[in-house]
């Protein structure tokens, strides 16, 4: 079998270990300044300084069928993006006009707005509009470098349309470029007609709508929004535990808004990873780092609700794993751009340029469980890569308010 090198590149790669990069080993990566990357077969064959790959080519009699100068761009992995909403019928524009003029998130959701006004919006949808939709938005991520994706039910909120989303995320899967992980979250909101009733829809969710989602076998994942007027730490234990009991792998909103303790669950229960974090206090975070929780850390959603950023380098030095995600959904925060993601990261919550890049590829790989396929350029993982605008990943802060993607490769075919 014959491959493709892309030589004369400036590749920068976190490198897998036993665990998700915490502490320190969140800024180690290794770089060639004049690196190559040998694709076959879609996966990675060789990768490491040009003179040695091509040493190591012939060596072994390779067949390159293909060469590419990368002119000296620098070559990271695809981002994981390991949370998002982006599987919606509508945007909410009027909902962040609202939020200009000081209605909080909370507020908007608790008059039955926000997350609720989305679920009437997939309600109304077909399936075929609904994919269509989502499609773009997975798309437009794509050629900002998202490779491989979290994406989330959760704006269906009964078991019909919990099920109709997660069809239409299964098959973004199949119709896109992109490796998407399909995550059940029907414990998203409260629905309107449950109102002051949480309870008994905490009865549905675990006595129908997870065992329809088990039959129905797309989800791997199950998310609970544990927040102040949503979902309490016991109500969100017995879903995620239900949850586990069936065989999911489990993930958390936790502590967005308020500090309910959300964190401290996370730990407790193990998971897979605890999301947002504004709010989690240093207890809990030790808690998070003693279990292995990654953090997902969402600072799009920060800048776009006004709130304080996630402490991400508190999180760093406790030894919590630190992944970031865009956390795109019509609401809190309509943003597919990991470049974004990664800017905010380096400017605004101070994580270094190799922080950050490990944050967005190796650590979020972890937190949807594929770091044995994506996340870093190693041998025997998928080509996924990205060609940049400038000679290290630092331009992905330095040119702000523009994405410096140029080329976009999944399992080494260029795709955007
Ligand atoms: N906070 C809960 N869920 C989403 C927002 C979803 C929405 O507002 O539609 C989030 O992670 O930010
Ligand atoms: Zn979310």
């Amino acid at each position: 079998m014959g491959g493709k090198l892309f030589y004369n590149a400036a590749i920068t790669t976190p490198l897998m270990g036993g665990a998700p990069a915490a502490g320190a080993a969140q800024g180690r990566v290794a770089s060639w300044e004049k690196g190559a990357l040998f694709v076959e077969g879609g996966l990675v064959a060789a990768v490491g300084g040009e003179a040695e790959v091509r040493a190591a080519l012939a060596a072994k009699d390779a067949e390159i069928e293909e060469e590419r100068d990368c002119e000296g761009a620098a070559m990271i992995p695809g981002f994981v993006d390991p949370h998002t909403h982006i599987c919606f019928a509508a945007r909410r524009e009027k909902e962040f006009t609202m939020r200009l003029q000081g209605k909080t998130y909370l507020e908007i959701l608790g008059a039955g707005g926000g997350i609720l006004s989305s679920v009437n919006a997939v309600k109304a949808a077909s399936e075929e509009e609904l994919f269509e939709t989502t499609r773009e938005n997975v798309l437009s991520a794509l050629n900002f470098g998202t490779t491989t994706m979290e994406v989330k039910s959760g704006y269906g909120l009964d078991t019909a349309e919990e099920l109709k989303m997660l069809r239409v995320i299964a098959r973004l899967g199949e119709e896109t470029p992109l490796d998407i992980v399909p995550t059940f979250m029907g414990a998203h909101a409260v629905p309107a007609e449950y109102k002051g009733r949480a309870d008994d829809f905490v009865d549905i969710l675990v006595d129908e709508m997870l065992p329809a989602v088990k039959k129905q076998g797309i989800a791997r994942y199950c998310d609970v929004f544990c927040e102040t007027g949503v979902y309490t730490v016991p109500q969100s234990r017995r879903i995620l535990e239900a949850a586990r009991k069936l065989g999911m792998k489990l993930r958390i909103h936790a502590d967005e808004v308020d500090d309910t303790q959300g964190a401290g669950l996370a730990a407790e229960l193990r998971v897979a990873s605890a999301e947002h974090l504004l709010a989690a206090n240093e207890k809990n975070l030790k808690a998070m780092a003693a279990a292995g929780v990654i953090a997902d850390v969402l600072p799009a959603t920060a800048y776009s609700l006004r709130k304080p950023y996630a402490d991400a380098r508190r999180m760093i030095e406790l030894g919590v794993p630190v992944a970031l995600a865009s956390d795109c959904n019509p609401g809190s925060c309509f943003c597919e751009s990991m470049p974004f993601v990664f800017g905010l990261a380096v400017m605004n919550m101070n994580m270094t340029v190799e922080e950050a890049l490990t944050g967005c590829t190796l650590n979020a790989a972890w937190a949807v469980g594929l770091q044995d396929k994506v996340g870093s350029l190693e041998t025997g993982k998928q080509a996924d890569f990205l060609l940049l605008d400038g000679d290290s990943p630092t331009i992905l802060a330095y040119h702000a308010g523009v994405s410096p993607v140029m080329e976009v490769y999944k399992k080494g075919v260029y795709v955007a």
